[in-house]
């Protein structure tokens, strides 16, 4: 069995060894007493190593580099800080990837620290706030410590019995919240040319940025839209409460959310505890091809700092920085768009930096996270651009119908030379 050890008492040179890497639980399952501990800590025992895939706690400081060095998917979340300070190491990948590559020792997990909830009346622990690949990380790991936060909520899904842990370290620190961010009117404009691809018994995944959330809350007179996604923030709550999420018309999971990660505000923590209508799952089954295969009228919804004029887009970096990351978007771009009945929509403002940047471009300046050849719907406040199945030239047509007018004009002569050499 474990060993409880107060938090102050956490003594990490007694688990782990000079040379370790370390995997974190992300996103608002941060364990984020374990971050701080291995920050105070972690120059003493050597050498170490560790990978989050998102962080929101700013618990991570550049100044920590000779604690542990930080790798990520990206650098999503309080992480940009870390990438511009150049403190902060990216390993492409699609979250579906990440179970696989800690299994496969490709991101090393000597050592898995994760947050999780109190244990229910068999001795289980649920996941809590994060179920993506925090199972992947406790059974590949030499040495398990688990912030047993009493704030967590018991959610249903994936749960890990008390003895699977090595070292138990209780709290109850408020976990990492995110709020809902605050919508524009651009943002209003985009959500609602992406509403219209959304109807009734609609599936829908989303992303992270204020696009997406903006989407869901157009969404109050919808029925029966169902969610299986590999993130979901409060905008949960609001439209299961208004009766408009029931998942009554999935294929699979009928009558429930299916989600990976409850990245959000204490109220939709609360509303998860113990709550049979969302089912916190794996990677492996959030972001799985075969799973989500069994999904019609699935729409994804994700965003991007910069679209091409032939629908290749990026979601990583801005200005030479990273800013973003790959996340799940693949998955769910490929899932969206071979759904019977469904789409993938990347939706994002027409321009950036005060309206000086068009994020429709000529030239990507960061790397390809979508490739054209999987993308479907592109939209901004300007309208959405279906572009499967269409030419090169057809799609520089309507992406740049789509672009701020303030830039269509030069946009327009990339345009006029696609069309010029045929394609
Ligand atoms: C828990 C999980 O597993 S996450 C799974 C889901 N994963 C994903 O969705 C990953 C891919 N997506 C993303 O990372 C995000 O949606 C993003 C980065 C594409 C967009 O996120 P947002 O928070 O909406 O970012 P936003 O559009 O505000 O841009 C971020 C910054 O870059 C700047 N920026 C954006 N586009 C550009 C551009 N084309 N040129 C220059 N700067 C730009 C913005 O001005 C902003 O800077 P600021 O913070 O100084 O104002």
């Amino acid at each position: 069995m474990p060993e409880i050890i107060p938090a102050e008492a956490l003594d990490l040179s007694r688990y782990l060894k000079r040379g370790d890497a370390i995997v974190f639980g992300q996103a608002c399952g941060e364990p984020v007493t374990l971050v701080e501990a291995l920050a105070e800590q972690g120059a003493a025992i050597g050498d170490l190593s560790a990978f989050i895939a998102t962080s929101f706690s700013g618990a991570f400081k550049p100044e920590q580099a000779d604690a542990f060095r930080l790798s990520s998917m990206g650098a999503i979340g309080a992480l940009r800080s870390m990438a511009k300070a150049q403190a902060l190491s990216v390993i492409p990948c699609h979250v579906g990837q990440i179970n696989s590559f800690i299994d496969e020792g490709l991101i090393g997990c000597d050592v898995a620290m994760v947050q999780v909830s109190p244990a229910d009346a068999s001795g289980h622990h649920s996941l809590g706030l994060i179920a993506d690949h925090t199972a992947a990380a406790i059974a590949k790991a030499r040495v398990v410590i688990a912030e047993v936060n009493e704030r967590v909520p018991f959610s249903h899904g994936e749960t890990v019995p008390a003895d699977a842990f090595d070292v138990l370290v209780p709290t109850n620190r408020e976990p990492v919240e995110v709020q809902p961010v605050t919508i524009g009117d651009t943002d209003r404009a985009i959500a609602r040319h992406c509403a219209e691809f959304i109807g009734d018994g609609c599936v829908i995944q989303t992303g992270v940025g204020s696009v997406p959330d903006a989407i869901l809350q157009l969404l109050g007179d919808r029925r029966d839209l169902g969610v299986h996604s590999g993130m979901l923030g409060d905008a949960l709550v609001d439209l299961v409460e208004a009766g408009v999420i029931t998942n009554a018309r999935k294929e699979i999971d009928a009558g429930v959310s299916v989600n990976g990660a409850l990245i959000g505000t204490q109220r939709l923590y609360d509303w998860a505890h113990d709550n049979p209508a969302i089912a916190m799952r794996a990677a492996t089954y959030t972001h799985d091809a075969g799973v989500l295969a069994q999904l019609s009228r699935l729409v994804s919804l994700n965003s991007a700092v910069e679209v091409d004029v032939t629908g290749q887009a990026n979601a990583e970096m801005a200005g030479g920085s990273y800013v973003g990351g790959t996340g799940g978007q693949v998955d769910y771009v490929r899932a969206g768009a071979r759904s019977k009945g469904g789409h993938s929509i990347i939706a994002l403002p027409s321009t950036a930096r005060g309206g000086s940047l068009s994020r429709i471009v000529a030239q990507l300046s960061g790397p390809v996270t979508t490739a054209r050849s999987e993308v479907d719907i592109i939209a901004t406040e300007y309208g959405a651009a279906q572009l499967r199945g269409r030419s090169l030239a057809d799609r520089a047509q309507a992406l740049v119908a789509i672009a701020h007018p303030d830039f269509r004009e030069e946009l327009d002569r990339t345009a006029h030379t696609i069309r010029k050499q045929g394609y």
